[in-house]
């Protein structure tokens, strides 16, 4: 986890202002006060001010008072922000009256924040699914320029670490888009190729996974693999991509010599891109579970500003650690 604390550190020297919207959720709090004892980033907390204090105090939090708190019913920028909200949406028809109700909620209050310049990014997820916090990010902050394809990656941190880079792994789409096509699926591996390296700092070796190795199966669901590797491969000449492969020759060695001789990929790989979000979101779960690894993430990648989700499933560290990538994506420090 030495890269954490390199993150931590970094952010610590140009601190941002990450809006933590699920401010009465007592994992997020936990996490508020850690970051805020630790001093790498400053926190919006997004709740009924008394509750927030109240739920902090009962917690036996002492540093939720270096937070801001900010309240959804009772906010001095809520005009503002939902004029702006009108001006987005008014291609979709969104009226004042709805964008008033909308406000109310923290996902869209923290994604206007952001719009309006008074936060610098989002970490939210631990109450909320991933589609909830993603819908007002897509709508309201959009994509990267050149980005069509939202995608979530996860910093897998294996016990073993004969795999990856010591232990190190990168996994993605495992947290947005079901059914990428091909041509998705290229935006989504170049996209992890580059959050490998500015924020794992390690030089991708990516794995295409599918069911087949090389064509040794016949299959639709092959093709688009097949497809999307050999786009990624133009798209991005400068990193090594290869596919399609199959889990196991992707990771072993052997399997890989045996299965995929001439590729420079096969046994090697240390990120995996998974052909449909089921595998990406089933297969990290399981690394996570059952292998006992450390799952940060999903990182999302190709939003217009940093916002990055989390598992309902998550534990306070994984929040932490989430805030102080995000910190860093709101400095450029990655
Ligand atoms: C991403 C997701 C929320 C999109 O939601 P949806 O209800 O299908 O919404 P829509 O298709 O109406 O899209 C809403 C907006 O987001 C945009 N959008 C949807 N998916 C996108 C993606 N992957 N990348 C970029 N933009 C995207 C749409 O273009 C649309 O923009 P618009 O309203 O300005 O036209 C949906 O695909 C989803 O729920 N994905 C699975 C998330 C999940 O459960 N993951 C597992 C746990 S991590
Ligand atoms: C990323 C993810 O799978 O989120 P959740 O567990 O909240 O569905």
């Amino acid at each position: 986890m030495e890269f954490i604390e390199q993150l931590k550190l970094k952010a610590s020297q140009n601190k941002k202002r990450i809006v933590l919207p699920e401010g009465l959720e007592e994992r997020t709090l936990k996490a508020a006060d850690t970051i805020l004892g630790e001093g790498f980033s400053e926190i919006i907390l997004i709740g009924n001010t008394d509750k927030v204090k109240a739920e902090a105090t009962k917690l036996g939090l002492q540093n939720i008072g270096k937070a801001t708190i900010v309240d959804p019913e009772n906010h001095d920028k809520i005009d503002a922000y939902t004029d702006m909200m009108v001006e987005i949406r008014k291609k979709k028809g969104l009226t004042k009256e709805e964008a008033v109700k909308l406000i109310k909620n923290p996902l869209f209050l923290a994604v206007m924040m952001i719009k309006a310049g008074d936060a610098d990014g989002e970490v939210a997820g631990a109450d909320n699914a991933t589609g909830d916090v993603l819908r007002p990010a897509f709508q309201y902050v959009k994509t990267a320029p050149g980005i069509s394809v939202v995608s979530g990656a996860f910093i897998m941190i294996l016990k073993d670490k004969e795999f990856g880079e010591d232990g190190m792994m990168v996994f993605a789409d495992c947290a947005v888009h079901p059914d990428p096509t091909a041509e998705e699926l290229a935006q989504i591996a170049v996209a992890t190729g580059q959050t490998t390296r500015a924020i794992a700092g390690f030089e991708p070796k990516i794995a295409m996974l599918s069911f087949s190795t090389k064509g040794s199966a016949k299959h639709d669901m092959v093709d688009k693999v097949v497809k999307a590797t050999e786009l990624a491969k133009a798209q991005a000449p400068d990193m090594k991509i290869d596919g399609e492969l199959q889990s196991d020759a992707a990771i072993i060695p052997a399997i890989g010599q045996k299965k995929a001789p001439d590729s420079e990929i096969a046994g090697q790989a240390n990120v995996l891109v998974f052909p449909t979000l089921e595998t990406g979101n089933i297969a990290y779960k399981l690394v996570q579970r059952m292998g006992h690894a450390e799952a940060i993430g999903p990182i999302l990648q190709g939003m217009a500003a940093p916002i990055n989700d989390l598992s309902r499933g998550c534990s306070v560290s994984d929040i932490v650690n989430l805030v102080a990538i995000t910190a860093n994506q709101a400095a450029g420090t990655v």
